[in-house]
């Protein structure tokens, strides 16, 4: 497990990360977001022990990466936002240097090198140099370097920043494949991969935490959320209005040029799981035609927004 507990770091006495707390277990893939400079490189960089913090401790598998960071930093991959460095080197070059700093040597540090390669499907480019590669190659070669020790626990930051959707696809599967036996943390600014990757996210603004939940628990805080979109084909029989009032509140929204059709919006004042067969009947009891019926899952980036344009949290 990783086990963040009240870390903080300042830069010129403005706090960049503010006593921020949380855990990650193997098996788990967490999202960690965040506007620009909330925060998530900084607490990155102290959990990986890049940068020592002002307080607070970060624990990978039981070693304090203060105290114990050889034994802390085995057990870690981090996947940095900097490109790789030693651009002139080839890929297999590049990943031999990076498993001997590790600590490995003769054929176990050639075959630390291939399976990276190859699980980071480097294949095509193995004798190719750092520099002439695309920004999706580079990227694969970090990751590959941050796996190369086959880590329990990986950090990443912005892993997919910059990549072209394929590639962006491809390293977003490479994560879900390694997410089963690991315990991995990922920042990103992109809500979709958040939930198509991260059963759980913490969303930071101005360095503190100010949501740790499933995506879906996080959608469910936008307003709109269950709330029905409703299109009649004609206008509203008699009634129908009043009957829909019953059940939550209605807006009839502007509605398109050159069309007889009625868009509502209907907000239930509480939550209703049969919310929509409830809206169905009573329109087909008024004698009124639907042609759309939709009800809001609620947006992950709406609720974004809400949590990290508040002021800071109390
Ligand atoms: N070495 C540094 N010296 C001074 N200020 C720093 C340093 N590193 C980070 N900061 C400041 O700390 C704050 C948090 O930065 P950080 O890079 O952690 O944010 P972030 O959430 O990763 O942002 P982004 O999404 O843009 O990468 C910012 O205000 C940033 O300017």
């Amino acid at each position: 497990m990783i086990e963040v507990t009240e870390l903080s770091k300042g830069f010129s006495g403005k706090k960049a990360v503010d006593s921020i707390s949380f855990s990650v277990d193997k098996g788990e893939i967490l999202g960690f977001l965040g506007p620009n400079g909330a925060g998530k490189s900084t607490t990155m960089r102290m959990i990986t022990g890049y940068l020592p913090p002002d307080s607070g401790t970060a624990v990978i598998d039981g070693f304090d990466i203060l105290r114990q960071p050889i034994e802390a930093r085995a057990r870690l991959g981090y996947l940095s936002e900097t490109a790789p460095v030693y651009p002139e080197m080839t890929v297999r070059e590049f990943l031999l240097f990076c498993a001997e700093v590790r600590g490995f040597s003769g054929k176990n540090r050639d075959r630390a090198a291939d399976v990276a390669m190859d699980r980071c499907f480097l294949a095509s480019v193995v004798h190719q140099p750092i520099h002439t590669l695309s920004k999706g190659y580079r990227q694969r070669v970090s990751f590959a370097q941050s796996i190369l020790h086959d880590p329990a626990y990986l950090i990443m930051d912005e892993p997919t920043d910059g990549l072209d959707p394929n590639q962006k696809h491809e390293v977003r599967q490479m994560i879900q494949a390694m997410g089963e036996a690991k315990a991995i943390l990922i920042s990103t600014h992109i809500l979709d991969e958040v939930e198509a990757l991260c059963p759980r996210a913490i969303i930071i603004a101005e360095g503190r935490i100010v949501a740790d939940d499933s995506p879906e628990n996080l959608r469910r805080q936008d307003p709109d959320y269950g709330a029905c979109s409703l299109t009649l084909k004609n206008q509203p029989p008699a009634g129908l209005m009043e009957k829909l009032q019953t059940i939550g509140d209605v807006r009839k929204e502007t509605p398109a040029k050159d069309t007889d059709s009625v868009r509502l919006h209907i907000q239930p004042r509480q939550h209703q799981p049969d919310f929509s067969s409830q809206i169905e009947g009573i329109c087909r009891r008024s004698g009124a035609d639907i042609s759309e019926l939709f009800i809001s899952q609620g947006r992950l980036d709406t609720v974004f927004r809400m949590l990290t344009t508040q002021k800071k949290a109390a």
